[in-house]
């Protein structure tokens, strides 16, 4: 099939769906159904700059597949983004979904842009045009946005004020990740990096390893990863390491969690938090430490990075921090290093954005006990699901993780039938 989706991402995504598909013994002729996305958008967003002048950003939506229900994943306001990153980040975000049980296929979006170089104003107006140009292609039941890298809270507001704008009522229904007083749920913020320190309490329990006591290095430190260091800091884990694009910080008797918070809240990034513990980023991945979790961008494991891992757990707290190559290598290290895949580890954020969008259908809402508790179950489900495959095929989790999300896609498929 001659196409549009590319790039290293896309690339990634494309390998490790051919050895799932592989090991499911999937037929040839149902492969490219099965990872070609059903839609890709590309939109031009022109806005106006504070300094008078005109800059148009190109956008994207890519929803890959409609057969479990609308289409449901965040978007990403960063230089990187390309139709073949969105595209990757979109199926990940179908064996994601499937995996944990939800009613939805994958999507993603985002706009190729640095969000911190826009003034607030600048970003409220991208933000606006983008869900304007996106509403002929979204709604409730068809897909549903969220947060991801360079989004937030105030973005997801301003794009349900834009589409409801549009409808002529609120529909708080059309995304999740919203402030809670307009139409969010409590748990979502932190959801994702509580539900990564969740499962990495999981895969400790499974080594036997104690949490008190037992060190982490975190890199990013925006939402995903700020939360996972709270959780881990309260289960007892010593946070050892901690990067953001601007500063990398290393200290074996440990970083203090609640200042580092604190500085984030104050100062916006990591920078200017302490002179004594900088440390060289492009080292921090490969220092002795129990957990690793790269909270970031994709494919900062490599096959250079992975033969030189000390951790005993990866959390993947990112969307593909790991390539194909590293898989490779982590294969042959698979008794040293305990790899949560990402499609598990960060699931906790599209669980509770789930829940978001069942309480808005609803306007029912729940408190956070009834979330955060309901949460913990889901991903209790597939962690055991994923951990009961790797024991009865000996295959490696992420093979496991993608193979329960892909096979719950393929048979849909299957029983829908092969032609509309
Ligand atoms: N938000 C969510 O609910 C979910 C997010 N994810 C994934 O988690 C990851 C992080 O997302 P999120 O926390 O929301 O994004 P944020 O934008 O909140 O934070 C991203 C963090 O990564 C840092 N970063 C970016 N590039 C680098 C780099 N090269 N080296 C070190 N740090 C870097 C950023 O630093 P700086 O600010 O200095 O650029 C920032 O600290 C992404 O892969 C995302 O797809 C997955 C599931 C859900
Ligand atoms: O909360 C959501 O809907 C999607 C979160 C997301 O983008 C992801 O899991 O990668």
């Amino acid at each position: 099939m001659s196409n549009i989706y590319t790039g290293p991402v896309f690339e990634m995504a494309r390998n490790q769906f051919v050895s799932v598909a592989n090991y499911l013994e999937i037929p040839e002729g149902h492969r490219d159904r099965l990872l070609y996305p059903k839609r890709a958008i590309t939109i031009s967003c022109p806005i106006h700059l504070d300094n008078g002048e005109t800059a148009v950003f190109q956008g994207y939506r890519v929803q890959h597949h409609l057969t479990l229900g609308p289409t449901k994943g965040g978007t990403r306001f960063a230089p990187s983004v390309d139709i073949g990153e969105v595209s990757a980040l979109a199926i990940w975000m179908s064996w994601k979904c499937a995996l944990a049980g939800l009613p939805y296929g994958g999507a993603k979006g985002g706009v190729t842009v640095d969000p911190y170089k826009l003034s607030r104003r600048e970003l409220e107006g991208l933000s606006r045009r983008y869900m304007q140009e996106m509403i002929p292609f979204v709604g409730p039941h068809i897909d549903v946005m969220a947060p991801d890298m360079g989004t937030n809270e105030q973005v997801m507001a301003w794009f349900m004020d834009t589409y409801s704008m549009y409808q002529g009522r609120t529909v708080n229904e059309i995304v999740t990740g919203k402030p809670v007083s307009s139409g969010g749920t409590e748990g979502r913020r932190e959801a994702t990096g509580l539900g990564v320190a969740h499962l990495i309490a999981r895969a400790l329990e499974r080594l036997n390893m104690p949490a008190a006591g037992s060190t982490a290095i975190i890199q990013g430190f925006g939402n995903v990863g700020s939360f996972a260091a709270i959780e881990l800091a309260r289960q007892g884990v010593s946070i050892i390491g901690v990067s953001d694009h601007t500063a990398c910080y290393f200290d074996r008797k440990g970083l203090d969690v609640d200042k580092l918070v604190a500085h984030m809240a104050a100062h916006g990034s990591l920078a200017g938090f302490s002179t004594e513990a900088l440390f060289d980023a492009n080292e921090l991945l490969v220092q002795p430490c129990d957990i690793l979790v790269p909270a970031a961008i994709e494919r900062v494991i490599d096959e250079k990075v992975a033969p030189r891992l000390q951790c005993r757990i990866l959390a993947e707290a990112a969307n593909g921090p790991t390539t194909p190559e590293a898989d490779a290598v982590l294969l042959s290290r698979r008794k040293e290093i305990f790899v949560i895949p990402d499609i598990l580890c960060n699931s906790g954020g599209v669980i509770v954005s789930y829940f978001e969008w069942v309480q808005d259908l609803q306007q029912l809402f729940w408190g956070r006990n009834e979330v955060i508790t309901r949460l913990r179950g889901l991903l209790d489900d597939a962690f055991e699901r994923v951990m009961a495959r790797v024991d009865k095929d000996d295959v490696p989790h992420r093979v496991a993780a993608m193979a329960i999300g892909v096979d719950k896609v393929a048979k849909a498929k299957a029983m829908r039938g092969l032609f509309p």
